[in-house]
């Protein structure tokens, strides 16, 4: 049992009394007196170069093993790749938050408890008007739905001074998803 190497072992040369195996046959080790193949008087070119295995005759090493051969990958130019960002979705909401904004700010809608308080950007519309307490007495709630209740009013200005009127009051909780 020995260790077992990908490379071939130095004990070959460290050791000169070891046969050297053969070449063309890796399995068949020369018995002495036969150091070298002989049989055409030439040494092995591929020992000699490094290219090959004497081990193994149908190695061939890869060319990433030469960094300086011009078959090495390692000289290839790899082709520049571009990499464009995709376009901030941020845009597409501040756009669309606008059209709504002033979709809705020149709408009637009427929010619970004046709705004035918001931060920079919200529209100011949103809520009740200053006068509308002015203008309508609020009454018992009716109804309800999904998104507010309405209450019965009687208007007290106007045209409409006396008539009652249905006020739908929506939280302004329910509606500021919307901005
Ligand atoms: N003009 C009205 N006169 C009498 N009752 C009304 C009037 N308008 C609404 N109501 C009552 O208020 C309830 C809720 O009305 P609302 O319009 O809020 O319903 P909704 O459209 O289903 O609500 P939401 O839009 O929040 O989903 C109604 O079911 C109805 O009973």
């Amino acid at each position: 049992m020995g260790a077992c190497t990908s490379k071939p072992s130095n004990l070959l040369s460290q050791n000169p009394s070891l046969p050297e195996p053969d070449v063309q046959n890796p399995n068949l080790t020369p018995r002495n007196g036969e150091g070298k193949d002989s049989r055409d008087g030439k040494e092995d070119v591929r020992i000699q170069n490094g290219k090959k295995s004497p081990f193994f005759a149908l190695y061939t090493p890869s060319p990433a093993n030469y960094p300086f051969s011009k078959k090495s990958p390692a000289n290839s130019v790899t082709p520049k790749r571009f990499f464009r960002p995709p376009p901030s979705p941020a845009k597409h909401i501040r756009a669309a938050l606008a059209r709504r904004r002033g979709r809705i700010g020149g709408s009637a809608v009427s929010g619970e408890g004046g709705g004035e308080e918001g931060g920079a950007g919200l529209d100011k519309s949103f809520g009740f008007s200053k006068n509308f307490a002015g203008k309508y007495e609020i009454g018992e709630e009716v109804g309800r739905g999904h998104f507010g209740y309405t209450c019965c009013a009687v208007s007290k200005k106007g045209e409409m001074k006396g008539l009652q009127v249905a006020v739908k009051v929506i939280p302004k909780a329910k509606v500021c998803f919307l901005f």
